[in-house]
């Protein structure tokens, strides 16, 4: 059975990476996938802006929706203090299990924890069985459609509070037009667009900041 992408990109980052190093682990998948094989990481000029955004939030408890091979999440969870924490939700369970693998090689996995399976059955149980209070930092990188119903969500499950912080991936490309209508029309959210361009390509994308004002 041949491998996947995914399994390829693992298997680079295990015999090209140090072992323990994130930084290592983002920049052995960001040479795959650029010279080898495009893959939908954030990859490193929209992964600036992931950066900036979560030092700036300086998160204790962070969100990421859409693990993939566990690309953003070691780029998250690298950057987070003492005792901060990173969930990740992955539907997928092939790029959970690639997921799972790069956040330990990364040596991440004390501060980043991959939670399997849909983000609707996943955020309404963060209070009560993943002991979350509410959110600081959100990234949403899943799949379009499900930008807006989840943000709707996390809302209604009261998982965000007076300046909880909101990234969304793609919104120019694969483009996310219904949540950046939702987003900048709500008087609760203030936004920022920051133009960048999709992965390892030079076509327009960008990415979206939403802060929740309460
Ligand atoms: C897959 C793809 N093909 C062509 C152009 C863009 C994409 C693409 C890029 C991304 O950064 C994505 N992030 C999260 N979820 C996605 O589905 C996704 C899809
Ligand atoms: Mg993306």
């Amino acid at each position: 059975m041949n491998q996947s992408k995914e399994q390829r990109i693992l298997n680079f980052v295990l015999q090209n990476a140090v072992r323990g190093d994130p930084r290592s682990v983002v920049d052995t998948i960001d040479r795959y996938c650029s010279q080898k094989e495009w893959a939908m990481n954030v990859g490193n000029e929209k992964g600036l802006i992931l950066d900036k955004t979560v030092e700036e939030a300086s998160p204790s408890v962070a969100l990421e929706l859409g693990s993939y091979c566990g690309y953003s999440a070691v780029r998250i969870g690298r950057l987070l203090k003492a005792g901060a924490r990173l969930l990740t939700v992955e539907f997928n369970p092939q790029f959970a299990a690639i997921a799972k693998q790069m956040i330990e090689f990364a040596g991440v996995q004390d501060k980043v924890k991959l939670l399997e399976g849909p983000s609707e059955e996943i955020i309404p149980q963060l209070k009560k069985k993943y002991e979350v209070d509410t959110l600081d930092f959100v990234f949403l990188d899943h799949w379009k459609d499900r930008y807006t119903p989840d943000t709707i969500l996390l809302q209604e499950c009261n998982l965000l509070r007076k300046g909880s912080v909101l990234l969304a991936d793609n919104v120019i490309f694969p483009g996310a037009p219904e949540f950046l209508n939702y987003v900048r029309k709500s008087p609760h959210f203030q936004c920022t667009n920051y133009p960048s361009h999709l992965e390892y390509m030079e076509v327009e994308d960008a990415m979206e900041k939403a802060v929740f004002l309460g």
